[in-house]
């Protein structure tokens, strides 16, 4: 899977991008990161990529041509098809669903916005989504690109065991179950029985009883989609009774 950024600030990205699971990643071809500087298509003299906002008010607002030169130089560099997406606190919430449908594609082109945001003309023209990953505004897009592409990258088949992506949090609304490794004992504090007994049925009862315990205590709204989108068993359901719900 491919993904191209773009950016004003392209060395925010060292870091989570070229550490870790995301650069085993890139070094095994799973995935290929591409990040491109909005400055390079600023063709005037000074190279200014934003400009004061019609309509008076603070702030600078990114200007249009540079942007759109960028987007259509970027599209232009792989004939991998992709979604150009812009990360705004405006855009739609991203979650653990749009993630895979995401990691689903063969390549993702995201625009880091900066300052007041970018001229609606290229919204309305080369966006084709807008992303948000929560409600509070950043001083640019940029770390919203990084949670998009760390989300997303570890989806892609291959860049970590599919074994620990069914279990986890989200995965199908359920938030996920404790976790446990050795000593057995840590300050007097133990490791529950079930976990040590090797019968690997009753742990993963056990394990599936505390993830529902944990969704309802923590995240209701999230037991109602998952029971609204048929994901609890009858099993499921009489223990979610047993405790009230
Ligand atoms: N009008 C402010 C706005 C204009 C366009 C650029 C953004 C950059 N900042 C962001 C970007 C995304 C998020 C998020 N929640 O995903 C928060 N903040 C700021």
């Amino acid at each position: 899977m491919r993904f191209d950024i773009l950016t004003l600030f392209p060395a925010m990205f060292q870091g989570p991008l070229t550490e870790s699971i995301l650069k085993r990643a890139q070094q095994a071809g799973k995935i290929a990161i591409h990040l491109h500087d909005i400055r390079q298509w600023a063709t005037d003299r000074h190279r200014t990529a934003d400009d004061t906002p019609y309509g008076g008010g603070a702030g600078m607002v990114m200007k249009a041509e540079p942007l759109a030169a960028a987007i259509r130089a970027v599209r232009a560099a792989d004939e991998q098809a992709g979604p150009t997406i812009l990360l705004t606190p405006d855009g739609e919430l991203f979650n653990q669903s749009i993630a895979r449908e995401l990691a689903a594609l063969p390549r993702l082109i995201l625009v880091c916005g900066h300052y007041e945001g970018i001229d609606e003309r290229v919204r309305a023209t080369l966006i084709d989504r807008e992303l948000s990953i929560g409600d509070y505004v950043l001083t640019g897009g940029e770390l919203a690109a990084m949670v998009v592409v760390d989300a997303v990258a570890r989806l892609v088949p291959g860049v970590i065991d599919s074994e620990s992506i069914v279990e986890e949090s989200h995965s199908d609304f359920l938030l996920e179950y404790p976790h446990y490794t050795r000593p057995a004992v840590w300050e007097g504090l133990s490791v529950p029985p079930v976990l040590l007994s090797g019968h690997h049925g009753e742990i993963a009862r056990w394990r599936r009883a505390e993830r529902l315990r944990r969704t309802l205590a923590r995240r209701p709204d999230l037991l109602a989609r998952a029971a609204a989108a048929g994901v609890l068993t009858k099993a499921d359901l009489a223990l979610l009774a047993g405790w009230g719900w």
